[in-house]
């Protein structure tokens, strides 16, 4: 990237108000050709608001103007679609029953030049997969490929949408659900389009991504652009500084040494992609479960609560058996779980803050105590302030607050339950650092006060921080298990994709080639 690189894509005074709302206030961003340019902030801070501007989702208040590559650049209509902008959303997309070579189909102008040519077609797709050096079989449907594989299909159909490389690729944090090895193949790839003279805008709430593949970076505050920096000026704590407006508070958590009392004992738990699965969890433990993604990491503890059917096995706590598939037995046994996709299974949107909190525990089974609003303020104001929800309003509906503010809430729901045993799915997905931080403290205070937690996750930082064990899943079957001395990035990053075809990182896909279409 060269400092001197024309503006792609210029917003002047990018303002957007919503009902009782300013979501956006002058923002002025500059994105150049070939960088990579983070936007950062806080939950709520106006990343999504300012993209979905630029995606033609919503309008912006009159007085706001862009341009793309010096030309008028009209916001809030769909039309950026045709000038060269491409979004990578983390919905992709993509139609899983397709191969690679339909899904670069769909939609793309270039199907349309060799119309009526399947193999033509095929080779084109073929060659653009090499030339971009994603690994994947493009004849294989795309159920079949990782996650990480589809990210990058996606932004492949956005290159052969535009003719070589789009102007501007937009990415609102593609990395949410990726191992560490299958994001370093994204960060690969946008290096590349980054050569190819690609302006990248890219959000993220790990900082340490920001530090690997950025070049710049623009932090947003309440709405407000508060700095844009190249990323070498800014060390990790300034830029805390920057996102949070306060100094940071560092995350020491003093775990305590676990006890000798088993609490949670799962033994040859087995259920759709888990096969087997074994687990003591003493008081005082903070356990973590990773694995790729069909490695049944991320169903374990739904099987172990009940909310997903359980074939085999038994789970006690404290002794006791817990029943499968009752969730309401496993809640009265000291059970709590949160699960991954927090906003499909466990909200109500057109609900207040305050109501999707104190959810009564089982609605559906039990007469509902009904809190009552007074009540329900006093009890939820405590979790919006410790995890800083914005606006830190309880009779707010949730709909109207950003992802991540609404994942803290849903979170605190279950943290609130002073459950002896917490299961948390992806606990930070989506969430900012400081929440995060917040989050960890909570489940160091859960194990201190000689409660445990067992947390699936595919971070592997997030993993090394906060866990006194890692077990690490392959085919539904735990193969590692990697106690406080063994536990390193790199070694959870090597047990997870032993013995898969994802270990051959990087590997030219031309051997999945047929050289004869
Ligand atoms: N449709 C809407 N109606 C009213 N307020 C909204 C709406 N969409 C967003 N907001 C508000 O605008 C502000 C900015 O939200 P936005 O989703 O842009 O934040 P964000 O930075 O993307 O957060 P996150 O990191 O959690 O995704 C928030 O206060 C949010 O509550």
């Amino acid at each position: 990237m060269s400092s001197a690189a024309a503006p792609v894509l210029r917003i002047t005074s990018l303002s957007k108000t919503f009902p009782a709302q300013r979501a956006l206030a002058d923002v002025d961003l500059e994105v150049r050709a070939g960088e990579v340019h983070c936007l950062l902030g806080q939950n709520g801070s106006g990343k999504s608001t300012l993209i979905k501007i630029l995606a033609g989702y919503h309008s912006p208040d009159p007085g706001s103007s862009a341009t793309l590559n010096g030309a008028p650049l009209a916001l809030g209509s769909r039309t950026t679609r045709e000038q060269a902008v491409a979004f990578i959303h983390q919905d992709l997309g993509l139609v899983t029953e397709f191969d690679a070579v339909d899904n670069l189909a769909l939609g793309n102008r270039y199907a349309g030049r060799w119309w009526l040519s399947e193999r033509r077609e095929r080779r084109a797709a073929q060659q653009l997969l090499a030339e971009l050096e994603i690994d994947l079989d493009p004849g294989r449907p795309i159920r079949e490929a990782t996650p990480g594989q589809r990210t990058m299909l996606a932004i492949a159909r956005a290159v052969a949408a535009t003719d070589g490389a789009p102007a501007l690729l937009v990415l609102d944090e593609p990395t949410a659900s990726l191992p560490q090895h299958q994001v370093e193949q994204l960060f690969a790839l946008m290096r590349r389009l980054r050569e190819r003279g690609t302006a990248l805008l890219y959000v993220t709430h790990r900082l340490r991504e920001v530090y690997a593949v950025g070049d710049r970076v623009t932090v947003l505050r309440d709405g407000r652009r508060i700095s844009t920096e190249p990323i070498e000026n800014v060390g990790q704590d300034e830029l805390i500084r920057l996102i949070i407006g306060r100094e940071p508070a560092a995350f020491a958590p003093q775990l305590p040494a676990a006890g000798t009392e088993t609490l949670l004992k799962a033994t040859g738990v087995s259920g759709d992609q888990v096969a087997d699965f074994s687990l003591q969890v003493r008081a005082g433990e903070i356990v973590g479960v990773t694995g790729l993604v069909g490695s049944g990491f991320d169903q374990a503890l739904g099987l172990i609560f009940g909310a997903r059917p359980r074939v085999a096995g038994e789970v006690t706590l404290g002794g006791q058996p817990v029943p499968p598939g009752r969730p309401d037995r496993s809640i009265d046994a000291g059970l709590a779980y949160a699960p991954a996709d927090r906003k499909g299974l466990s909200t109500i949107q057109a609900w207040t803050a305050r109501e999707n909190v104190t959810l009564p525990r089982l609605p559906a089974t039990r007469t509902a105590r009904w809190l009552g609003p007074r009540a329900e303020r006093r009890a939820v104001r405590p979790w919006i302030r410790r995890l800083n929800v914005m606006p830190a309003d309880p009779d707010r509906q949730l709909a109207l607050l950003s992802g991540g503010n609404q994942q803290k809430l849903v979170l605190a729901r279950w943290m609130r339950l002073d459950a002896k045993v917490l299961l948390l799915d992806e606990p930070t997905s989506g969430v900012d650092a400081g929440a995060t931080a917040a989050i960890y403290d909570v489940l160091a205070g859960v194990a201190t006060q000689g409660g445990a937690v067992v947390l699936s996750s595919s971070d592997a930082e997030e993993l090394c921080a906060v866990c006194d064990r890692v077990l690490v899943m392959r085919q539904g079957v735990v193969r590692t298990v990697l106690s406080k001395g063994d536990l390193s990035v790199a070694r959870i990053v090597s047990e997870t994709i032993r013995d898969s075809a994802d270990h051959q990182e990087y590997r030219p896909c031309l051997s999945n080639l047929d050289p004869a279409s």
